[in-house]
């Protein structure tokens, strides 16, 4: 386990962390005193005095209360891992969530990191957590008891106690491999049925659904064969604790038993080591029996760090007071490559694209027009160069302060599940009349009056279904009533026929007044409202 995840477990809420210590060293103290009176009980039985058999009531009254008392901290200590471990995977759910717009990668990959991986931090939490603490607290007071009683015993414990962590490492590299292959195959696995279920209804128009099929059953059997090969090694690793443990009470139980026989040792002091023995080990046995699910969180873990990255560093909190609205947009040698390719998609790219005007991004497909609306967007972060708005730069500029002064429209804009007023006004409490009047700019009118619930009828998964071009008026509306002085429009009009497409352009010409507009778009009706035409070439170059 890394430092780094250390001090990620220690920075959980102070007062559970110290809640859940004195749980642990009351609950060893508790096993301290319930193996003495235990060990003092026997003893008195043993020696068969029956005369004062009255007397041991109060000592099992106070056994059985400490039964009670020890299953009470049991439990509560159980209580406060859940409550810790819900906390974390709050707080990377929360980190995940404030990485969507900075992160390319696809809601595939984002629902399998927001969802299992983060669910496998449980285990870190209410499996190894309890581990560390009995092996920081509850095995140093044992020894210390335990030395104090009997040095011969103590030094026996000892000497038997690296024994299972060494063995431990020795497994836990091997673990780690197999750990990481086994979320290798079932990130293909989620990412081949993801696309099963988006693809099916042109699969089966094709007659070509087998295939897939086939497809996924050989990745559920990469990932079956991966997982039982970290059963496998969950087993030996159980299996080596197990008997390294028992061989060690044995040890124990050898020597006391000795030198009682040579009455060295009274019997119930002897009884009161061979209580403790399986209590001393218990960490250890659990750390067996838990390995590979440790191990399992533990790449859980590492996923998460390596997809969060540096989001734990500070955001930009610069602000854009002295920025004249609108903005002049300044591109100066700007490279962005996609993550996991070679080739730049934009490179080396200088531009100036005027303030208070609408500027068209044209040129053939794939050469990065949807990119360059992403990186100005600010969803994507540039390789090198820079982004400036009159003189600021994007990358300095704090959140806030770029989602009040950008606007951004996707060629297909995502439909919320929800009402047609939130999804005009993205969940703000906006007058329905200013919504109406978007819908009106956006050629959207007649459509919304058609509907028998107006604003409130229910649209997205489960609602009604929109067409391609209804959704692209959708975004346009959303974009009308944002008033922002930057808005970035990807084909605005495409598939719209002509009195439609004239009808949208009409309201972008009537909006870009002092605002900069950007547009991308191949449509000769877009060309001809567009006051400056940037031709980008393959690599993001103007053409
Ligand atoms: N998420 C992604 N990961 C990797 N490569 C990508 C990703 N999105 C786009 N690309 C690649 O980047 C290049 C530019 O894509 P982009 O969508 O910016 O082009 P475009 O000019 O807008 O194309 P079109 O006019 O067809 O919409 C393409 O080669 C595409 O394959």
């Amino acid at each position: 386990m890394t430092s780094q995840l250390f001090q990620q477990l220690i920075s959980l809420p102070r007062k559970s962390l110290a809640l859940l210590a004195a749980y642990e060293l009351s609950g060893s103290l508790l096993i301290l005193a319930i193996a003495k009176d235990f060990a003092g009980l026997l003893n008195h039985f043993c020696q068969q005095d029956y005369s004062h058999i009255a007397e041991t009531a109060p000592v099992l009254l106070a056994l059985f209360l400490m039964l009670c008392l020890r299953a009470w901290l049991s439990y509560q200590q159980q209580l406060n891992l859940k409550k810790l471990s819900a906390l974390l995977r709050e707080k990377y759910r929360l980190l995940i969530h404030q990485q969507l717009p900075n992160q390319p990668a696809s809601v595939r990959d984002y629902s399998l990191l927001a969802v299992e991986t983060v669910d496998a931090l449980d285990n870190l939490v209410t499996k190894f957590f309890p581990i560390l603490l009995a092996l920081c607290l509850r095995i140093p007071l044992l020894l210390t008891a335990i030395l104090l009683i009997d040095p011969i015993t103590a030094a026996l414990f000892a000497l038997t106690l690296p024994i299972a962590p060494f063995l431990l490492y020795l497994i836990g590299q091997a673990t780690k491999k197999a750990s990481e292959r086994e979320w290798h195959h079932l990130e293909a696995l989620t990412s081949g049925f993801h696309e099963l279920l988006r693809g099916m209804a042109m699969l089966k128009l094709f007659g070509q659904e087998n295939r897939q099929r086939e497809r996924l059953a050989a990745l559920s059997h990469a990932f079956a064969t991966a997982s039982l090969a970290v059963l496998q090694l969950a087993f030996v690793s159980s299996f080596a604790l197990e008997l390294i443990t028992t061989l060690s009470i044995a040890i124990i139980a050898v020597s006391t038993g000795l030198r009682l026989l040579a009455d060295s040792l009274a019997f119930s002091t002897a009884f009161f080591l061979l209580l403790l023995a399986p209590k001393f080990y218990d960490p250890l046995r659990q750390g067996g029996l838990a390995f590979h699910t440790i191990m399992d969180a533990h790449t859980a873990w590492q996923k998460l760090q390596d997809f969060l990255g540096d989001a734990g560093q500070d955001s930009p909190t610069g602000h854009n007071q002295q920025l004249q609205i609108p903005p002049a947009i300044n591109l100066d040698t700007l490279s962005y490559s996609y993550p996991g390719t070679s080739t730049p998609v934009i490179e080396q790219l200088t531009l100036t694209i005027p303030a208070d005007k609408i500027t068209l991004l044209t040129g053939s497909s794939g050469s990065g027009k949807t990119t360059l609306l992403k990186l100005l967007a600010g969803l994507c972060q540039p390789d090198s160069g820079t982004i400036t708005l009159n003189n600021q730069p994007l990358a300095t500029m704090a959140e806030s302060s770029r989602q009040k002064l950008i606007a951004y429209v996707p060629q297909d804009p995502y439909l919320f599940s929800a009402s047609l007023r939130n999804n005009i006004a993205l969940f703000q409490p906006v007058p329905d009349e200013r919504i109406a009047q978007a819908l009106r700019l956006a050629s959207l009118e007649t459509w919304y009056f058609s509907l028998p619930h107006g604003l409130d009828t229910h649209l997205g998964a489960g609602g009604l279904p929109l067409s391609e071009g209804q959704r692209k008026r959708l975004g346009l509306a959303r974009a009308l009533l944002q008033n922002r002085p930057i808005t970035l429009l990807d084909e605005p009009t495409a598939g719209m026929d002509e009195t439609l497409e004239a009808n949208v352009l009409r309201a972008i010409t009537a909006f870009s007044r002092h605002r900069t507009i950007i547009l991308v778009s191949h449509r000769p009706a877009v060309k001809a409202i567009a006051d400056t035409i940037v031709e980008l070439a393959p690599g993001g170059e103007p053409a």
